[in-house]
């Protein structure tokens, strides 16, 4: 038997209002990966996100997590970290208070891990969170999140406030809990350098679908560059000089990078009619 997916998404919907955020999407995401999931301002990625955490609910469609409805219970909530976008943290607690009450609220938390990430990215215990830079906040948040030792850490852009360097060392040190706690995680981000830099698996949603998912090895492997369309090639964007094409290698084709790739599905939906109710 398969285990189950880490993200398993049927026809999923979600309206605020008359704004659709999410419609029907389909998804399957493998255990294990580290997922990018990338799209412009408005594309439903915290929706996603935040569906998959169980903090808001789908208007129609389903969603699995590991298996079982989001935060269906609570093993279930042990078993997801989430990061969110604002990387919330208590301002009058120290970082060390923070430490203790993830120890005191989670039955699986590694005091080892925590601290010892703490002291790696040189964070001040006794230093109240309210005071700490966007960037120290960030690396907080991602140590309790890594600290509950989930099989899947869920991140909505958690390095956004972070210089290019403390944005590095803030995906290495990512990419290091992931291996090491053996979990997934599954991150949104705009920036495509960091996606390339740790995600083995990418979805691009843009105007409220996905438009394409899969392992970024085979989506490089199946997407080629060249200067005109070849007969009868599946044709993803098309600018003078510039085709973007998707199926076996073609004559004259180039490899695409993931940046190519990523911005030729967002160039193809940014030109089709926006999805009304
Ligand atoms: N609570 C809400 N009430 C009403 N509309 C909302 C709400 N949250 C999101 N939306 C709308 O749903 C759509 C998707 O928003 P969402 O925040 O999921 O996008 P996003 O891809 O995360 O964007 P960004 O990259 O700017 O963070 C947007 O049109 C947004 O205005």
């Amino acid at each position: 038997m398969h285990p189950p997916l880490a993200l398993h998404a049927e026809r999923l919907t979600k309206r605020y209002g008359r704004r659709t955020a999410l419609a029907d999407c389909d998804l399957s995401v493998p255990r294990g990966h580290v997922v990018g999931l990338v799209g412009p301002n408005g594309a439903g990625k915290s929706t996603l996100l935040q569906l998959a955490c169980g903090l808001i609910a789908p208007t129609s469609g389903t969603l699995t997590v590991l298996g079982s409805p989001p935060a269906a219970d609570a093993a279930h909530l042990a078993r997801v970290g989430f990061v969110a976008q604002d990387t919330p943290v208590y301002p009058s607690l120290t970082v060390a208070e923070h430490l203790r009450m993830g120890a005191w609220l989670n039955p699986s938390w590694d005091s080892t891990l925590a601290r010892r990430r703490v002291d790696e990215v040189g964070l001040d215990p006794a230093q109240k969170a309210g005071r700490l830079s966007g960037g120290q906040r960030a690396q907080l948040a991602l140590a309790l999140a890594a600290a509950k030792r989930p099989e899947l850490l869920i991140l909505d852009e958690p390095a956004a406030a972070l210089d290019p360097l403390a944005r590095r060392e803030f995906m290495h040190g990512l990419a290091g809990f992931v291996r090491e706690l053996g979990a997934g995680a599954v991150l949104s981000s705009h920036l495509l350098g960091d996606v390339a830099q740790v995600c083995d698996h990418l979805v691009v949603l843009c105007a409220a679908r996905v438009q394409v998912a899969g392992p970024v090895p085979d989506l490089l492997a199946t997407h080629h560059r060249t200067a005109a369309a070849p007969a009868g090639a599946e044709v993803v964007w098309a600018e003078p000089g510039r085709v973007v094409v998707r199926g076996p290698a073609v004559r004259d084709g180039a490899p695409v990078t993931l940046e190519e790739l990523v911005l030729a599905y967002l160039s193809r939906a940014a030109t089709r009619p926006a999805v009304t109710r």
